[in-house]
């Protein structure tokens, strides 16, 4: 079975190719499919589709888009079929992750060492920031290996199908928030927690956030915080899926040693930091041995004493 077998197309579908090139691929879509669309960078290889499909039945049921799939508006679809260079895998993935409407599932072709992170457990190699996020938000299958053979040139790697079905309701996370912290410790994975967290550079990103959401909990609550004074209310509202820990701060302010006009320091910010990992028991962990629901749990802890990555 071939990557259009795999994507089980229905006849009420409506199908996004990425990448048609000549259109080997769209014309065994559209015999399946209510409906193609086509996102093709190349105007030649447009232009190439659009002559195969000319005077045939399908010519109706197909819709191309020229341009870059990184930069066009994607438009509704059910299912995905993708085979694009491999420069623009990452790109390509987050957008769909991100892409709303739900569609059903996404069937694509990566180099062998990308699908492999895609899937990738917690204790091994390939456990990185792109196995964490894409499973975050994604259910990922492993579907069939492509040897290099199978292309002329051959290229200098294997090839892998997936197939990508986003979780359905998305987990509660703040992403910006969530990748922020994913970003930080897995730029070293095997170091612990409390290394990667208080280093001179990650403390003063953490001390600017901290200081942020205390000025916009202060604004919120109609103080002369130092974000747009008397009408900070409405200008300073937090990121969408921030206000959980906004609240969470608001009820801590008391208790959390703010400085003199209520910025926190980085020394401070450095306590917190501690105390969340030793209340959780967490100073020695490393994010190469942690799962998604641990990761969660460490986010919280963190939103929960107002300490944020974003
Ligand atoms: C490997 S070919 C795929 C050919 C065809 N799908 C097949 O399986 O026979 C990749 C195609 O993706 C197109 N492409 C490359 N970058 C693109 C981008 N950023 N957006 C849309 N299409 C792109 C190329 O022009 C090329 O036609």
């Amino acid at each position: 079975m071939g990557i259009v077998d795999r994507a089980a197309v229905k006849r009420t579908d409506v199908v996004l190719e990425i990448g048609p090139g000549t259109g080997n691929l769209t014309v065994r879509l559209l015999e399946r499919a209510k409906r193609v669309i086509a996102v093709e960078l190349d105007t030649r290889m447009v232009r190439e589709v659009m002559k195969r499909v000319e005077g045939t039945e399908w010519e109706k049921s197909l819709q191309i888009i020229q341009g870059d799939v990184l930069k066009v508006p994607l438009p509704f679809f059910d299912v995905l079929v993708a085979n694009v260079p491999y420069n623009i895998s990452s790109p390509l993935l987050f957008k769909l992750l991100a892409h709303r409407p739900m569609f059903r599932c996404a069937v694509i072709m990566f180099q062998e060492e990308f699908a492999q992170r895609l899937t990738a457990r917690p204790n091994t190699d390939m456990w990185c920031r792109l196995s964490v996020n894409t499973q975050l938000l994604a259910k990922v299958d492993q579907l069939f290996k492509v040897n290099r053979n199978n292309f002329r040139p051959p290229p200098k790697v294997d090839s892998r199908v997936v197939r990508i079905e986003l979780r359905n309701p998305p987990p509660p996370v703040n992403f910006t928030e969530w990748d922020g912290m994913i970003r930080v410790i897995f730029n070293r994975k095997h170091k612990t927690l409390r290394a990667t967290l208080t280093t001179k550079a990650t403390l003063k990103l953490l001390t600017s956030n901290v200081n942020t959401y205390r000025a916009i909990s202060r604004a919120a609550a109609g103080g002369n915080g130092p974000v747009g004074g008397g009408h900070a209310k409405s200008k300073a509202k937090p990121a969408r899926g921030a206000a959980v820990a906004v609240d969470a701060m608001d009820e801590e302010k008391e208790g959390e040693g703010d400085v003199g006009d209520g910025r926190a320091t980085e020394a401070e910010v450095k306590e917190m930091v501690e105390s969340v990992l030793e209340r959780e028991s967490l100073e020695g962990r490393r994010a190469a041995s942690m799962d998604i629901d641990d990761l969660l749990a460490l986010l919280s802890a963190f939103n929960e004493k107002g300490v944020h990555f974003a």
